[in-house]
């Protein structure tokens, strides 16, 4: 049966790259469904209407996606079941025959204007900035007659039938960004040996408890990769941090840091653990690894008198 993976459209994003890169790796079929901004792809999964749902969590050069997080923190609960990594090059993209000096409005996805700002400032220090819910969406407005440039990716211009007045005009050239692949909360994917999990923490607020919570983290050889924090929304002043570490729920650290999260009242929702797409776990400290704690747990019922299982 196809499978249906929404996506941050319309055609010609960097998602839909994302999306496609993701689809390699999967064994079925499935059909790529455009949908308008983060909320509406996340919308679509949430009421059922797709399996999946692909979209920007975080750039190399402008950090988190905040709405991405912010449906992840505060939405109905999805889980990542996977990561895609692409790498992130913007063209200005106008109709054939525009100049230079016709652009007065530029438009793209605020973190494309962000990644484009010093180019813009200096290219074109007198044009409107518009943004746009992706950079294939401010293609498209141009190819409409309502911008005169877009900020996107160089596929946007193949496929709104656009040409490049310069290319490269990111402020780094190896810019990457990092989209998650979500589904309603399930089971995760097996463990592949090379994988990450991600969770949101909630501490109170008083000295040292993020510190005591992150202790249960690294007590257990757990390498947490990522620390983020998005406010609660609730009261000005409190925090809420979106954490990312190596490895799988199903590996015995991982389980162990999961319960006592748990029974700390700090772990505010589970996010997923999911096959890694770049990079791989760094080594575990022997007093970590799953043999060391199966070791442990037999010796654990060995004083106990207990017989094996
Ligand atoms: O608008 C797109 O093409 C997207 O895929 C979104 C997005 C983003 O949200 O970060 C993806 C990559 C770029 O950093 C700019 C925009």
């Amino acid at each position: 049966m196809t499978a249906h993976w929404a996506y941050l459209g319309p055609e010609g994003t960097f998602t839909e790259q994302a999306a496609r890169d993701l689809l390699s790796r999967d064994a079925g079929p499935a059909e790529l469904v455009p949908c308008a901004g983060v909320s509406a792809a996340l919308t679509a999964l949430r009421e059922g209407r797709v399996d999946a749902a692909i979209v920007p969590l975080e750039n190399s050069v402008e950090g988190s996606v905040p709405l991405t997080h912010d449906e992840l923190i505060h939405g109905e609960p999805l889980v990542i079941v996977g990561e895609a990594f692409v790498p992130v090059t913007f063209d200005l993209l106008v109709r054939p025959g525009t100049e230079l000096s016709q652009v007065r409005t530029v438009g793209s996805h605020p973190h494309g204007h962000a990644q484009v700002r010093d180019w813009l400032a200096t290219g074109l220090p007198h044009a409107e900035i518009v943004t746009t819910l992706s950079t294939a969406e401010a293609a498209a407005e141009v190819a409409a007659g309502r911008l005169d440039a877009a900020a996107a990716a160089p596929v946007a211009g193949a496929r709104y039938g656009l040409v490049a007045l310069a290319r490269d005009i990111g402020l780094e050239r190896d810019a990457v960004t990092r989209f998650v692949a979500l589904q309603r909360p399930g089971p995760p994917p097996p463990p592949t040996g090379n994988d990450r999990s991600s969770f949101v923490l909630s501490v109170e607020n008083r000295p040292g408890a993020l510190l005591d919570v992150l202790t249960e983290i690294t007590g257990r050889g757990v390498n947490m990769v990522r620390l983020e924090s998005r406010p609660t929304r609730y009261r000005m002043g409190e925090y809420v941090f979106l954490v990312d570490v190596d490895s799988h729920l199903a590996v015995p650290s991982v389980r162990e840091m999961v319960a006592a999260l748990i029974r700390r009242s700090a772990l505010l929702r589970w996010l997923g653990s999911y096959p890694r797409a770049l990079g791989t776990n760094v080594p575990v400290p022997d007093f970590a690894s799953s043999a060391s704690y199966e070791a442990a747990a037999q010796q654990v019922s060995d004083l106990l008198g207990e017989y094996p299982a």
